[in-house]
């Protein structure tokens, strides 16, 4: 697919935050500038994982992003919530560079990996999404075994071989993938569910046992990253809690980064929540906790009581 994405890759080095006086409370009239100012101040130990400098994001000539900076720490969950059309999916396909794929998107501003510009021509958009992966609203697995399904990114990859080819030529590594398929499978909660019909059609799981191979599938190539737009959304409660244990149990590992609708979802599993409105403004991030029990902003307020949204 052709991509007509417009990237800024001017380096301009470490992001560099003004503090700003958060006794400053915003009210729905005041401007963009004044708004974004009062996150200013989240602070976290260690380096940032990700860190996303003035992104602007358009569809044509409609504005998705509007000049959103963060830094998203390692090893724990960042919830991004906000109103239907605030650019929560734009902004979390903007972390592997999905949107590359939409013909009419627009990226500027930039994003960094470990300190490395991802929008930089030269990056190997492949290996990006390998390290920053992805799982997506609706479970989709491929129509093939659960053992396929999870050992398809690292026989791709050429990290194991298999087959009549491998046989003959005496590299054949079954048993290095069947020990990928059981570990990856673990870490995602399934193993002890599906272990002994790991040649069955993934299709014949339920919906949670499919979001979870999915989960166990995107770990399989080895991330860094883990992008979840919506992971639960089309799931039962059971199913939901399922998924909310295993993210908190992955950001022990992982740098987990979740859309969700689900407020009290966003409350009970994330370590720091993003809140965007709309016209696709960061309006505040800090954390989770600080964000559900008293923010500083009023309209961050109204939406997580409740009161629009
Ligand atoms: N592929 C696209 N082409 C054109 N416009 C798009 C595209 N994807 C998103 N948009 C627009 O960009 C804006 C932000 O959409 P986005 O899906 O990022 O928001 P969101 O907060 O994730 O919404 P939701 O919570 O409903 O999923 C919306 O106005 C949407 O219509």
């Amino acid at each position: 697919m052709s991509e007509t994405t417009t990237i800024d890759t001017e380096t301009t080095g470490e992001s560099q935050r003004t503090t700003t006086d958060k006794s400053q409370r915003t009210t729905a009239g005041e401007s963009a500038e004044t708004v974004q100012s009062e996150w200013a101040e989240y602070q976290f130990e260690g380096e940032p994982k990700l860190s996303v400098e003035s992104l602007d994001v358009h569809y044509g000539d409609d504005r998705a992003l509007d000049d959103v900076s963060i830094d998203i720490p390692e090893e724990s969950v960042t919830a991004l919530i906000g109103p239907s059309g605030c650019g929560k999916s734009t902004f979390l396909r903007c972390l592997n560079r999905m949107n590359d794929r939409i013909r009419s998107a627009t990226v500027d501003g930039q994003v960094r990996y470990e300190g490395q510009d991802i929008y930089r021509d030269d990056v190997d958009l492949v290996e990006l999404r390998q390290r920053v992966g992805m799982v997506f609203q609706s479970p989709n697995p491929f129509p093939k075994s659960i053992r396929d399904n999870i050992a398809y990114g690292p026989r791709k990859h050429g990290d194991v071989r298999t087959g009549l080819l491998a046989k003959l030529t005496g590299r054949d590594d079954e048993e290095r993938e069947l020990e990928i398929v059981e570990r990856c499978l673990r870490k995602a909660a399934l193993w002890d569910e599906v272990e002994d019909r790991l040649d069955d059609n993934a299709l014949g799981l339920s919906g949670g046992q499919q979001q979870r191979l999915c989960i166990a599938r995107c770990l399989a190539v080895d991330p860094d990253v883990i992008l979840m737009d919506e992971p639960a959304s089309a799931l039962d409660p059971v199913a939901t809690a399922k998924i909310e244990d295993l993210i908190e149990e992955l950001a022990e590992e992982y740098t987990v980064i979740v859309v969700t609708h689900n407020m009290q979802q966003a409350a009970r599993i994330s370590d720091q929540t993003a809140v965007f409105l709309t016209g696709g403004q960061l309006v505040e991030y800090d954390r989770t906790e600080k964000i559900f029990e008293n923010p500083e902003s009023d309209r961050v307020e109204d939406y997580v009581t409740g009161k629009f949204g």
